[in-house]
């Protein structure tokens, strides 16, 4: 295991832990996410805790759930999502985030924003002073408006482009049939104004900015030989 799985693995057993019985939990997206979704199937297998119902946030986290033996509920069924536990591509000093990396900002926008505590595990090598240093920007399109919402962006003084799939010819399609523009910002001053704006252009379903949704950040980071964990 690389030293970035280690703190993936270790922040994802932390998050983990943090998941109480009775409880409703929203399911993320990426690497990281994968290690806490199997530690709370394992938590679950060894009666440590019961009656936890997950909510995934992809095709990915659903298939990974049943893998673990995690139950499944909607947010139809639900009336609540106690936690949620998910990625980050970025994160800011205002616990800001980029997200997207996977192509699932938006089904996990709308879960991490629903839940009462959402948790966001990532590993030291995403934590930024500004958003948009080391990421783009992800931005879902409904098919038919990608080229004017490209053409928008520019506008904005952003450099988009369409993500493309890797073993797979042609675009990256979404679990809700879209596309994905990745944009280049120069400086991004102001996330929240910048979230709102590509959310308003029309043909655009979702942006990968995620500004005053996370609750805690978990941060984990070699140590010598060990992973320890931060909060922020
Ligand atoms: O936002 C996401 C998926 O859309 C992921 O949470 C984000 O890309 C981080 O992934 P990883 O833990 O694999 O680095």
């Amino acid at each position: 295991m690389t030293p970035q799985d280690l703190m993936k693995q270790e922040v994802g057993k932390a998050a983990a832990a943090r998941v109480q019985s009775n409880s409703i939990v929203g399911l993320g997206t990426g690497s990281t996410t994968a290690f806490a979704i199997e530690f709370i199937g394992k938590r679950l297998a060894d009666g440590e805790i019961t009656n936890v119902k997950g909510i995934p946030t992809s095709f990915q986290a659903t298939v990974l759930a049943k893998q673990y033996g995690i139950p499944l509920t909607t947010l139809d069924e639900a009336d609540r999502i106690d936690i949620a536990i998910d990625g980050a591509d970025e994160v800011d000093p205002n616990k800001n985030l980029i997200k997207g990396g996977g192509a699932a900002h938006t089904q996990e926008k709308v879960v991490d924003a629903l839940a009462n505590q959402f948790i966001v595990v990532v590993d030291n090598t995403k934590i930024v002073d500004k958003l948009g240093s080391t990421f783009l920007v992800p931005v879902e399109v409904i098919p038919m408006a990608v080229t004017p919402v490209m053409r928008a962006i520019e506008k904005l003084g952003g450099k988009p482009q369409l993500r493309m799939g890797v073993k797979k010819a042609g675009p990256v399609v979404t679990d809700q049939g879209n596309l994905v523009v990745d944009v280049k910002f120069d400086s991004i001053d102001n996330p929240a104004d910048l979230e709102k704006t590509l959310n308003n252009i029309p043909g655009v379903l979702e942006n990968g900015l995620f500004v005053g949704v996370a609750d805690l950040i978990l941060v984990g980071e070699v140590q010598g030989d060990k992973v320890i964990i931060k909060e922020m």
